[in-house]
């Protein structure tokens, strides 16, 4: 340890408060709660609609208030990873976990570029290991992943010797002109540039060549144990891939294979599921005391991020504060202007810094180092100083004292008393012995990922990731919050990770869907964030922020509601909006254009256009009153058990645009036979009804002067513009148009809606 780092810091928190922004903030709030006060003051109304107005204007400010609190003091973390090895006499193992689960909506091509661009990060590889979850259970990925380690021999050596900057190879020698630069300066470089360009290329012909068979093998050697397995009932399958048997700083990381066992009869939780399998394995064979997990479409786009966790992850003030280091979900070839509203800037820029000033990020379930230790349930207030870290000379040992008895800790993590002892020693913050032979311990792994390893134990319940929501990553965030954990983010420049969103109308709403279903079970479980404000040690202002996250499906009720008032004015000619003539008039015409000024300057300061802001304007409604509106009712159908709520996995599409006009063709929203379309499209055309009736003149008599009036129509006409897209996909063809069932539903729909009111 150099003595002169040992005061520098490897972290600075940084503040970005801007005034202006909460002043407008502060606006708006008082704004929004004016409309609701005008409501209750003015005498000449009291039918069920005007209460209703008030209920989702309250809902409007009450939510807006969350969102302030959230946003107000937003931050983040500047690392400085040449520090850390300075300053720390031995860096700590990482486990590294990668988890796909369908080789059809996730090529394998992907997840391997994913792989290598893990074993090549700069860190000790003797320090690194590299665990894939596969919960396809196919022998494509094995293969795959076989071909992969061969290859990964020579690049990661490649992509150190020349400090390759983008260490995902499709990434890599997706430009050449940038290597074609460096040509000019080293001949050598030259040579071994096209020879790694070949060999890249030659591996993924031959994995390419596998997916089209779709059968790798005849079924023999490694791929024996494959033959007669089914995606849902199979037994477990790991294989160890490459193993750094004499741990030489210059050698591959481990590589493991893992398929947990799975069984019809059997819950298998999903990615939470997996996940668990990830670190029981992982406790087994190498017990680091980091976890980094990455979905199998983020590659590590900055070769220093487990450097940048340790910046953060270490220290001894750190060891008792953060339980882990968050990276954002940044997207690789994003379409331009955000067609589909899914790139989440603005989200991960406002919410997210704003949740780090608080007490901290959400774990967004990619891109995040763990601490072992928390995963396995250790409380900051069950820390217990020891002496001399094993890993980190420079701080003390933090030792976990949850569990007294060796019963407990099999009650807890299992029958198996290797991993309970690997457990054991996780929690005492032990050095990570790993096991002197990885090949040895395999007996032990296949049992830790049976599928009833679980069964009456706490996996789920208080240890790893917990169970019961789609969402399983904000879930497992909120768990560790709530034991008074905190945790940073962790936002480089180029971003740590690069990932796919969701490339086509349908699998975006799929995505939407799943969220509002997973936050939403979370909010009304007993692992609801009030409570644990209450009775735990969550923050009050971080479980407003929770809060505002979980309750998006919920959203949909008040907005649906909102926007058919404006419909239900116009039908009944009565009054919703104040009138042009009263003074409160100027509060929604100000909100109105305050509030969208407001989300512009959101999209400028992030160097989005003014075309990104209207598409998220329009995705935002279509989303929150379809998908959303539909994840509310598959978690209704949870409660009264009808129905269990289902993981469905994103399709992604590495994009092949090579022409202006596959962008165009790219950009344009895409409809399927899912009934997320079907409420926005009602909603559609009963506004287009009520216009029409408006323009028409056929509206009934009004009440003395309470009639609708000009903000009714703008109101309608702006949902309309809003659901533009829509109204298109009534006119277009294939699979740009919506369906006809579709439109027949909603038009019944949208028609029973208007008889009735038109009674
Ligand atoms: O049964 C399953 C289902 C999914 N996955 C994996 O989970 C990851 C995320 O799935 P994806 O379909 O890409 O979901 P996204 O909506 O893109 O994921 C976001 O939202 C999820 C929670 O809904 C988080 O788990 C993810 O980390 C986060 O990126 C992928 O690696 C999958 O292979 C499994 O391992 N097993
Ligand atoms: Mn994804």
């Amino acid at each position: 340890m150099d003595i002169t780092y040992a005061t520098i810091p490897l972290y600075e928190q940084v503040s970005s408060k801007n005034i202006v922004k909460n002043f407008f903030n502060i606006v708006i709030f008082f704004l929004l709660f004016s409309l609701p006060g005008y409501r209750i003051v003015s005498h000449h109304n009291h039918d069920t609609y005007w209460l209703l107005a008030l209920l989702c204007e309250l809902w409007f400010t009450f939510y807006w208030g969350l969102a302030i609190s959230t946003k107000w003091n937003p931050v983040d973390y500047e690392t400085y990873p040449e520090r850390v090895l300075k300053r720390v006499g031995e860096l700590p193992s990482v486990d590294m976990f990668v988890t796909t689960a369908d080789v059809v909506l996730e090529p394998p091509i992907m997840t391997i570029n994913t792989v290598l661009s893990l074993l090549a990060v700069d860190y000790p590889t003797h320090k690194l290991a590299c665990y894939v979850s596969d919960d396809g259970c196919s022998p494509i990925i094995l293969y795959s992943l076989m071909e992969a380690s061969k290859f990964a021999k020579l690049w990661v050596p490649f992509c150190k010797k020349y400090n390759v900057q983008v260490r995902a190879p499709f990434r890599y020698f997706y430009n050449d002109a940038l290597a074609f630069d460096q040509f000019k300066y080293s001949k050598e470089f030259e040579q071994e540039w096209r020879s790694m360009k070949d060999k890249y290329e030659q591996l993924s012909r031959n994995i390419e060549a596998v997916v089209q068979k779709s059968v790798p093998c005849d079924f023999s050697g490694d791929f024996k144990v494959f033959l007669n397995t089914k995606r849902n009932n199979h037994p477990t399958i790991i294989k160890v891939i490459w193993e750094n048997k004499q741990g030489l700083a210059d050698e591959l990381p481990h590589l493991v294979y893992i398929s947990r066992e799975k069984r019809p009869n059997h819950q298998h939780h999903y990615k939470a599921g997996a996940m668990n399998v990830l670190a029981r394995v992982s406790g087994l064979m190498t017990n680091a005391p980091f976890m980094l997990n990455v979905d199998c479409d983020m590659f590590v786009n900055d070769p220093k991020v487990v450097l940048r966790a340790m910046c953060i992850l270490l220290g001894p003030k750190s060891e008792r504060e953060f339980a882990f280091a968050q990276f954002p979900q940044v997207f690789y070839d994003r379409l331009k202007d955000d067609p589909f509203g899914n790139q989440m800037i603005v989200l991960f820029e406002y919410m997210a810094r704003g949740m780090a000033g608080l007490q901290g990020v959400l774990y967004s379930g990619t891109g995040c180092c763990h601490r072992r230790q928390v995963i396995y349930g250790l409380s900051p207030e069950n820390i217990e100083i020891g002496p001399k870290h094993s890993y980190n000379t420079n701080a003390e040992i933090i030792k976990g004292k949850i569990y007294e008895h060796e019963q407990e800790l099999l009650q807890s993590f299992g029958n198996s008393n290797e991993f309970a002892r690997a457990a054991a020693s996780a929690l005492n913050g032990s050095k990570a012995d790993s096991a002197e032979n990885i090949q040895k311990i395999i007996e032990a792994a296949h049992e830790v990922a049976g599928c009833g390893y679980e069964n009456g134990t706490s996996w789920g319940l208080k240890v790893g990731w917990i169970y019961g929501s789609t969402t399983e990553d904000i879930h497992t965030g909120l768990i560790i919050h709530k034991k008074g954990w905190r945790s940073a983010l962790c936002t480089p420049d180029p971003p740590a990770f690069l990932g796919c969103a969701p490339t086509s109308g349908p699998s975006s709403m799929t995505q939407q869907k799943r969220w509002a279903t997973g936050l939403l079970e979370v909010l009304l479980s007993k692992n609801c964030p009030i409570f644990f404000t209450m009775f735990y040690k969550l923050q009050l202002r971080q479980c407003m922020a929770y809060v505002w996250v979980l309750s998006w499906g919920l959203r949909s009720i008040p907005e649906l509601c909102y926007a058919l008032l404006f419909a239900y004015s116009i039908f009944t000619n009565s009054q919703l909006l104040p009138k042009s003539q009263e003074p409160a008039f100027f509060i929604p015409v100000s909100i109105f254009c305050i509030y969208n000024l407001y989300t512009l300057s959101e999209y400028f300061a992030t160097g989005q256009s003014i075309r990104a802001w209207w598409n998220n304007q329009k995705m935002a409604r279509i989303t929150t009153m379809g998908p959303w509106l539909l994840g509310l009712f598959s978690v209704v159908l949870k409660i009264l058990r009808l129905s269990e709520t289902v993981f469905e996995v994103t399709k992604k599409d590495q994009s092949t645009s090579s022409t202006e006009q596959d962008d165009v063709d790219a950009s344009r929203f895409t409809f399927d036979e899912s009934p997320v379309f079907v409420p926005v499209t009602a909603l559609l055309l009963v506004q287009l009804i009520a216009l029409a009736t408006a323009l028409l003149g056929q509206q009934p008599p009004a009440h003395g002067d309470h009639g609708s009036g000009f903000l009714e129509v703008f109101g309608s006409l702006w949902l309309v513009l809003c659901l533009w897209t829509i109204l298109k996909g009534l006119f277009g063809k294939g699979k740009y148009g919506i369906p006809l069932s579709t439109i027949f539903k909603s038009t019944g729909l949208a028609l029973l809606f208007v008889s009735l009111l038109c009674r």
